[in-house]
């Protein structure tokens, strides 16, 4: 049996430069790894049947990210082993942490290994992007320059600092922010210097900002902190810090019912990690 994580990601800025002929938003955005996980366990069905042994609230089986990649996967390799997967679901759902896709990029890498299927990174970050935009750049596992829908992806190194991150009561549609009429889609296109001198901001923050007023709010409390800003189109918010305790302190002051968490940011994804053990392969 396999036990593997499933990381969270913040866009650290996103900017709209366009849109596609379908429509979709073409993006340039900087995603960072944070060590706050799903962990998905995966056990081989050799009568290859995929069974999924724990469902979410809400999302029947057959629409689960981790259902259909491990049936994407099967389908495409016309591969005859089956599996069961469990799912402890740690990430907030529909709050710009990319969980679902996350959960989606492990079931590909780690059934990947147990069939022994053969696809190379890039071969699965393209079956990934069929489930959706966010997957390849959790199958690369690097911090990442992302452009396009977000599956042109560059490595990045970046400081790995702490982040407090907190995921408002509110479920924030991506369809609803990438549709509404204030939306800027008109950013210039940025160089990585310019972002890495601190230049960009999330285009979708004043959007969401003014439609939920929680994440307004709790914008405003963390910046008393460092400068706070929204992940994806929200609804979660997040400040860095160089330590630890200085976050864990931040969090301390917060209201008692709001949702945190305090998490590291990483080049380099623990699925890597357990992948390349997995392999017996030095990075
Ligand atoms: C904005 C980002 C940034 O990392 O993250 P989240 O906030 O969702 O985590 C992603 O690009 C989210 O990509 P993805 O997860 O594939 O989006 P979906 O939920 O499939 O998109 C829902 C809908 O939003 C619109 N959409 C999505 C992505 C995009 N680049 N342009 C779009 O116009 C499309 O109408 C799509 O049908
Ligand atoms: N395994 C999964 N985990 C989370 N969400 C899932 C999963 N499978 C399907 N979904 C659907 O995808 C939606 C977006 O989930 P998620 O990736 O957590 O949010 P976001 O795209 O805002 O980062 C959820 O509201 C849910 O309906």
């Amino acid at each position: 049996m396999l036990t593997w994580p499933a990381p969270a990601k913040l866009n650290l800025f996103l900017h709209i430069t366009g849109r596609r002929g379908d429509g979709y938003h073409l993006l340039q955005t900087a995603f960072q790894l944070i060590d706050f996980c799903d962990w998905l366990e995966f056990q081989l069905c050799p009568d290859g049947n995929i069974q999924h042994l724990s469902p979410l609230p809400g999302v029947s089986v057959e629409q689960d990210l981790v259902y259909r990649a491990a049936r994407l996967l099967q389908q495409r390799t016309a591969c005859s082993q089956g599996a069961e997967i469990r799912i402890h679901k740690r990430l907030p759902m529909g709050g710009g942490l990319g969980g679902g896709s996350s959960d989606a990029a492990t079931t590909l890498v780690a059934l990947n290994h147990l069939w022994a299927t053969g696809l190379s990174t890039s071969q699965l970050a393209q079956l990934g992007l069929e489930l959706g935009a966010d997957v390849p750049v959790f199958i690369y596992g690097r911090a990442a320059w992302g452009e396009g829908v977000g599956e042109q992806l560059q490595p990045l190194e970046l400081s790995e600092p702490w982040y407090l991150v907190f995921t408002p009561p509110v479920q924030v549609s991506t369809r609803e922010i990438f549709t509404a009429p204030e939306l800027t889609r008109d950013c210039k296109p940025m160089t990585i210097s310019s972002f890495l001198s601190g230049e960009g901001q999330n285009v979708c923050e004043p959007v969401v900002r003014q439609r939920y007023p929680i994440v307004a709010e709790t914008l405003d409390w963390l910046s008393q902190f460092s400068p706070a800003r929204m992940t994806g189109t929200g609804s979660s918010v997040f400040a860095m810090f160089d330590e630890k305790a200085k976050a864990l302190e931040a969090l301390a002051q917060a209201p008692s019912h709001w949702r945190g968490i305090v998490a590291k940011g990483c080049n380099y994804s623990p699925l890597l990690g357990c992948l390349e053990e997995a392999v017996g392969k030095q990075r």
